[in-house]
């Protein structure tokens, strides 16, 4: 079937997904996009991803279930991965709290997780596992960790987030994450999955440009943000920062978010969301845990980098090769 479509169809995924709100856009007519394109199948046939919202708490139990019903959810609306939050394993009071319910890639967890993607038949991102790594001994910190798993249940990738989020925002409380967490040492390459090559990063990674054009430039065509945004930089930064970096790398952008109190101390902002690689927002989820989904069109993608060539634009002679190479 030969269909028309001008961005991926919204309509169709709000019936999927009541919670979803369809965006409305700051300048909805002043867009010189292509009119219409011809896509070679349904868009049926697309890839469906699943973006999941949690408020995750120190109840690691409880988290796992939280997430495990989301996911169950997302297979059974079609998602052939399903993105969680960074923290989805569980957010602590305190250093000394997120240390002690930290876990290896080998624990009981990651077991779990590695089960429910055996069960679901799906690929999982997740985003942010709080990782007791090889010099675990030694150091006594953990690596924010981003596990990719395939719908076998198999490790594919692993990316440890680089840039700590050591900052004190007035009105957010500090925040202090290298007091439990070493940075990683590299960027991860892109990964091929059902739904696209997907570019691992987390969190306040998104504040790095440099970081998304490596990722773009070694291939990625979904960057992932699994975060635990604050209530105050949320508001401000979340989703033009979110935007930004799908316009900048015409990548889908996809980000998991935390919302809700966590515990006495700690809120996040929430808004997960879906940008296409032209910026809209074409799937976010509403206030509180929910999932929302979205088609990703690797052929519109595709498109809009030859009518948009900002890669062979580029002028490395003047501000050096930013992001290139990966490694
Ligand atoms: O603490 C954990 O258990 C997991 N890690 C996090 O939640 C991290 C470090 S505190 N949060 C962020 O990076 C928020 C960034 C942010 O809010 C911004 O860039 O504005």
């Amino acid at each position: 079937m030969l269909g028309f479509i001008t961005r991926p169809p919204h309509r169709f995924l709000s019936l999927l997904c009541p919670g979803l709100r369809i965006p409305r856009l700051s300048v909805p007519c002043a867009q010189p996009r292509p009119r219409a394109m011809a896509i070679s199948s349904s868009s049926c046939k697309l890839p469906l991803v699943a973006v999941c919202q949690v408020t995750s708490t120190p109840d690691k139990q409880q988290n796992f279930k939280t997430c495990a019903e989301l996911v169950r959810e997302a297979a059974r609306l079609g998602a052939c991965l399903a993105f969680l939050p960074e923290a989805f394993d569980f957010i602590a009071r305190d250093p000394a709290e997120t240390l002690r319910l930290s876990e290896p890639l080998g624990g009981r967890l990651l077991e779990e997780y590695t089960r429910l993607a055996r069960e679901c038949g799906l690929w999982l991102s997740l985003g942010g596992f709080h990782e007791r790594g090889q010099d675990w001994e030694q150091t006594q910190k953990i690596y924010n960790c981003h596990v990719l798993l395939n719908s076998k249940g198999a490790v594919v990738a692993t990316y440890r987030k680089t840039h700590l989020c050591d900052v004190e925002i007035p009105g957010q409380g500090p925040m202090c994450e290298s007091n439990s967490t070493m940075p990683g040492p590299s960027l991860e390459s892109p990964v091929s999955t059902p739904a696209g090559k997907v570019g691992l990063a987390v969190c306040y990674d998104m504040r790095f440009p440099e970081l998304s054009l490596a990722l773009a430039q070694a291939g990625a065509e979904i960057l992932t943000y699994p975060s635990a945004f604050g209530s105050v930089t949320g508001p401000a930064h979340w989703e033009v920062l979110l935007r930004a970096r799908a316009i900048e790398t015409q990548c889908y952008v996809v980000a998991a978010a935390q919302c809700g109190r966590h515990h006495e101390k700690r809120a996040s902002y929430g808004h997960s969301m879906v940008v296409d690689p032209w910026g809209t927002v074409v799937a976010r989820c509403s206030e509180g845990p929910g999932l929302c989904l979205a088609r990703i069109d690797l052929s519109y993608l595709r498109q809009l980098r030859q009518h948009l060539p900002v890669f062979q634009h580029r002028r490395p002679d003047l501000y050096g090769n930013l992001g290139h190479p990966l490694s």
